[in-house]
């Protein structure tokens, strides 16, 4: 854990939330060297996904040309959501550093509340696993 690279991901946020944006910063890191930067553009660009952890997996990705990201960290303003966790993880990145908790944050007025329980439900399809096979298959 470098404090340094903390401070930066805080700085971003701040940066962000004075540009109207929502208070979120992250960079990833490997060997630390800093390879990304995100910050959140939920509201900018009204897309959901858009946190910044998320984005600076995507930027990281894009920049080094790879979708493996093993061996860097994000450090991030803020407790990280389970989708910027995934996201992470998906790549290979087995650590988030972060400062605010999940219970500093005030009522920003986003997100919307969420269902109690959130169910992915299965249905039986004939064709369900044929995506599968048409890819492999060429
Ligand atoms: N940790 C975070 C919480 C909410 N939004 C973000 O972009 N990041």
């Amino acid at each position: 854990m470098d404090p340094k690279l903390l401070g930066r991901a805080v700085d971003l946020a701040t940066q962000n939330a004075a540009s109207g944006q929502l208070p979120f910063g992250a960079l990833l890191v490997r060997d630390g060297e800093v390879l990304a930067t995100g910050v959140n553009t939920v509201l900018r660009d009204l897309d959901p996904a858009a946190h910044a952890e998320v984005e600076a997996v995507r930027a990281a990705c894009r920049n080094l040309g790879t979708l493996d990201l093993r061996g860097a960290e994000i450090y991030s303003s803020c407790e990280p959501c389970p989708m910027c966790c995934r996201a992470a993880q998906a790549t290979g990145i087995a650590v988030i550093w972060y400062a605010a908790q999940a219970t500093d944050i005030p009522d920003l007025g986003y997100p919307v509340p969420a269902p109690d329980v959130f169910e992915a439900r299965h249905a039986t399809h004939a064709e369900a696993t044929a995506p599968f096979a048409r890819y492999l298959n060429g």
